[in-house]
Order: C-alpha cells, then sequence, then structure tokens
C-alpha cells in the first residue's frame, strides 16, 4: 500500500462525510431543534467514516469522537484518528461555516496523512497537496480563539505581540483557517481530544505551520488517554513571540501559582 493512498483516501472521506452533512443540514434543520440536528449530523457522518474505513483499511484501527472502531489499537500502530463533525455547535446554526470534518491516519504516535473537509466552504484541505499558506496581510496579528470557550489569559497573550482576537468555532476551522491566510494564529486551551486537532495539525504541519502544545512540546497521537486539552498553530514567524508570551502568562503556569 502505497502513501499517496492514505492522503488520497483521508481527502475522499473527509469529503464524502462532508458532503452527507451537508445533505442532511438542508434537509433537516427546519424540522429539528438544533442539539437533534447536531446528534443526528455526528452519527450518520461517524457511520459514514467507520464504515468506508472497515471496507478500505480492514487492519487498521479506528479511533473517533463517537467510539472506537475495527481492530484493537497496537502500541505506535497504525489508527485512524476521525472526528465526523468538528463544531458540532455551529453546524446546527443556519448559514455558519465553521465546521468541519476530520480525517486523521496515525502510526508511531505521528500524523501521517490527513484531510480536513469545510464542507460550507467548498474546501477540502489535505496533506496530499498542501495549500502553501499566503503572505502576511497588513496589520495587527489575528489570533483565532474558541467562540464559546476562549481561553482567559488569551487577552494577555494576544496584548502582548499586539494581535487581536478573531472568535470562531470548530478546531479544524480555526486550523484551516491559519493555513488559509485568513487569521495567523489559533491558541486552545481548557480542553481537547486527539480527535479535535489531529487532522488539522497533520495539514498545518503540511503547509509549514508551527504546531505546538502551549509549553513548546510537540503534539503527540494514539496514546493510551485521547486527552490533548492545549495546542498553538501559528504562521513559523510568530512561533517565538507567541510562546515567550505564552511562557509569561497564566498559560504554562502550574495550576494553583499565581
Ligand atoms: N474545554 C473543553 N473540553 C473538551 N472539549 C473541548 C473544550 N473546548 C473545546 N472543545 C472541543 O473542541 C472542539 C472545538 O471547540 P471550539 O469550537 O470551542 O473551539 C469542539 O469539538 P466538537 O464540536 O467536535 O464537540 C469542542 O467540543
Amino acid at each position: 500500500m502505497k502513501a499517496d493512498d492514505d492522503h488520497e483516501l483521508a481527502a475522499r472521506l473527509a469529503n464524502e462525510a462532508g458532503q452527507c452533512l451537508l445533505e442532511l443540514r438542508e434537509r433537516r434543520q427546519s424540522e429539528v431543534d438544533g442539539k437533534t440536528l447536531g446528534d443526528e449530523g455526528d452519527a450518520a457522518a461517524h457511520e459514514l467514516l467507520v464504515n468506508a474505513l472497515a471496507a478500505q483499511r480492514p487492519h487498521d484501527a479506528v479511533l473517533s469522537e463517537h467510539g472506537e472502531a475495527g481492530p484493537a489499537r497496537e502500541p505506535a500502530g497504525r489508527v485512524w484518528i476521525v472526528d465526523p463533525l468538528d463544531g458540532t455547535r455551529e453546524f446546527s446554526e443556519p448559514g455558519r461555516t465553521d465546521w468541519a470534518v476530520h480525517v486523521a491516519l496515525a502510526e508511531g504516535h505521528d500524523v501521517l496523512a490527513s484531510a480536513v473537509a469545510l464542507p460550507a466552504r467548498g474546501l477540502v484541505l489535505d496533506t496530499g497537496a498542501p495549500p502553501k499558506p499566503p503572505a502576511r496581510r497588513a496589520g495587527a496579528p489575528r489570533v483565532a480563539v474558541s467562540r464559546s470557550r476562549p481561553p482567559e489569559f488569551v487577552g494577555e497573550v494576544a496584548a502582548a505581540i499586539g494581535a487581536e482576537q478573531v472568535p470562531m468555532g470548530s478546531a479544524g476551522a480555526k486550523i484551516a483557517a491559519v493555513v488559509l491566510g485568513d487569521v495567523d494564529a489559533y491558541v486552545h486551551a481548557g480542553g481537547q481530544y486527539e480527535w479535535d486537532s489531529a487532522a488539522p495539525i497533520g495539514v498545518a504541519r503540511a503547509a509549514g505551520l508551527h504546531t505546538s502544545r502551549l509549553d513548546g512540546s510537540p503534539l503527540v497521537y494514539d496514546r493510551p488517554d485521547p486527552w490533548l486539552p492545549d495546542l498553538l498553530v501559528c504562521r513559523a514567524e510568530l512561533a517565538e513571540p507567541l510562546l515567550t508570551a505564552l511562557s509569561r502568562s497564566a498559560a504554562t503556569r502550574p495550576e494553583g501559582s499565581s
């Protein structure tokens, strides 16, 4: 099996799940409430991805936001880490485009191939043909943060580098915004799981962006516990100033200290 096939499969499955979600959203949004729409989307996209991976990669394990599937995970073996619908809340709000489908293949605790679909924007970003981030736009740097749960310390970090904050839903949409040059960085803390970041982190790395934990250490995938609560994605030239600002902020201060 060629590695190229994995890039291609990730992109195809992310696109197919995205089309399924677009169709479901169109058909059901006038019939059910937002919570039901999100739950139906999550379930439909999960089912599509798990069935497709069972048919196309029967020897690989699958770790989805909605449970494990396929053979048991082997230490450092091949595992598809998928988030069928990232930004469930935004998916259920009419007209919003900040939601995504994540499909990643990890091996040796690293992402080998991945794709992020942004169905409502008609885009699929993948590691087989990673986009080159455009030149930085003029003006203050823009830092994407969670729309619903922005970390408290982000204000002081943004101020330290003269940046403005841009609230947005979905980890995949925020990392894609850095890849596409809509923003310059994404800072997250307080909680997340491996499926929230594996696929977009693969694409961001392939596009030459900086990716790490907030203390600068590497993001490691396919650990027994999928909790991966914080991350930084940014243009390479912002890594040093942002990591310095983060190291001086509450972001990396041990809990309980001031
Ligand atoms: N504190 C936290 N604990 C657990 N998951 C979190 C979290 N903050 C954000 N997330 C998850 O990260 C994804 C992006 O969040 P946000 O839009 O706030 O940036 C969402 O995934 P899902 O939409 O797949 O549930 C959300 O649930």
